[in-house]
C-alpha cells in the first residue's frame, strides 16, 4: 500500500507545487493523475521513488516512510519502485535482455552486471515477462532497432524485473502513436491484475485515463481536487480541474481524434 499524507514540494523558494496532498493507493488497482501542465503530477512521481526531495510529509510503502530514508536503505526501497519513463530510458547500444537485466542492478554483484553473466533465473524470469508483453524474439536485438511501442514494452519488462511493490509511469504514452498507446495502457491494465500491483500513471490523455484506469486522481496548483472512479468524472469535474486550459491539455494532444467531454 501506498500512503501520502500531508506532502508539500517547494523548489527553491518559489511557492509550494504540491500543497498538502493525501493520497492512499491500496491493491492492485491502476490509477491515473490527471491535470493541466503545471499542476504538479511529474513532481508528485517524483517524489515518490525520491528523484525530487519532498519538502514536508510522508510517504509510506508498504509501512515504510521512504521520506527517511537514506543511502543504502534508500536505495533498497527504490528497487520496490518500478518506473516507467515517456522516453523509455533505454541504452539503445545494449540488446533488448540486457537492458531487461538492467532492472536487476542492485541485486546481483556488480561483477555479474558488468560481465553480463546475469544470473538462471534472472534470465528466465525475463524470458517470461518478455514472452508476456510479446518481445521475447527481440531478446539479441538491439534496443535502437525497436518501435516505440516495442521500446516501451522494454521499459515495462525492465521495471518488473525490479519485482517491485508499485509501478510509477510518467507519461508512458506521449511519444507513441495513439494505437500503440492504447495497447501500452492495456498491457499496464492487464499487468497489473495479473502481478497484483498497484499502478500510478501520470497522464494527460483523459480518455485514455478513463479507459484503462480504475481510478482518476485530478490535480490542479499542486491540490487534489477530484479522487473518484473515471465514470464520476463528469463535465463539471473536467471544468474544475481544466478551467483555463488549453484544449490539448484536455484530451490526448493532436493525435487524440475524440475529445473528452
Ligand atoms: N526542478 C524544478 N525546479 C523548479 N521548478 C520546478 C522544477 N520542476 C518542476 N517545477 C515547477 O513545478 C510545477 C509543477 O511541475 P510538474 O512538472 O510537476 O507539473 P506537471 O503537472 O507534471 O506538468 P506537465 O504535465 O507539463 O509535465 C511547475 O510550475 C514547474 O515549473
Amino acid at each position: 500500500m501506498l500512503k501520502i499524507t500531508d506532502l508539500v514540494k517547494r523548489y527553491g523558494s518559489g511557492d509550494p507545487v504540491l500543497k498538502n496532498l493525501d493520497l492512499t493507493i491500496e491493491g492492485e488497482s491502476v490509477v491515473s493523475i490527471i491535470g493541466s501542465s503545471g499542476a504538479g503530477k511529474s513532481t508528485l512521481l517524483r517524489c515518490i521513488n525520491r528523484l525530487v526531495e519532498p519538502t514536508s510529509g510522508t510517504i509510506e510503502l508498504n509501512g515504510t516512510d521512504l521520506t527517511r530514508l537514506r543511502g543504502k536503505n534508500l536505495r533498497a526501497a527504490r528497487r520496490k519502485i518500478g518506473m516507467v519513463f515517456q522516453g523509455f530510458n533505454l541504452v539503445d547500444r545494449l540488446t533488448v535482455m540486457e537492458n531487461v537485466q538492467s532492472g536487476r542492478l542492485g541485486y546481483i554483484s556488480t561483477w555479474s552486471a558488468i560481465t553480463r553473466r546475469y544470473p538462471k533465473q534472472d534470465i528466465r524470469r525475463a524470458y517470461e515477462l518478455m514472452e508476456r508483453v510479446g518481445i521475447a524474439h527481440y531478446a539479441d536485438t538491439r534496443a535502437d532497432q525497436l518501435s516505440g511501442g516495442e521500446r516501451q514494452r522494454v521499459g515495462v519488462v525492465r521495471a518488473l524485473m525490479q519485482e517491485p511493490d508499485i509501478l510509477l509511469a510518467d507519461e508512458p504514452t506521449a511519444s507513441l502513436d495513439p494505437k500503440t498507446s492504447e495497447q501500452i495502457m492495456g498491457l499496464l491494465r492487464d499487468l497489473s491484475r495479473e502481478l497484483k500491483l498497484p499502478v500510478l500513471i501520470n497522464i494527460h490523455n483523459v480518455n485514455e485515463a478513463k479507459e484503462y484506469t480504475d481510478r482518476i486522481v485530478g490535480m490542479r496548483y499542486g491540490r487534489i481536487i477530484f479522487d473518484d472512479k473515471p465514470a464520476m468524472l463528469d463535465p463539471a469535474a473536467m471544468e474544475a480541474i481544466y478551467a483555463g486550459s488549453p484544449h490539448a491539455d484536455r484530451s490526448g494532444g493532436p493525435d487524440d481524434k475524440a475529445a473528452a467531454s
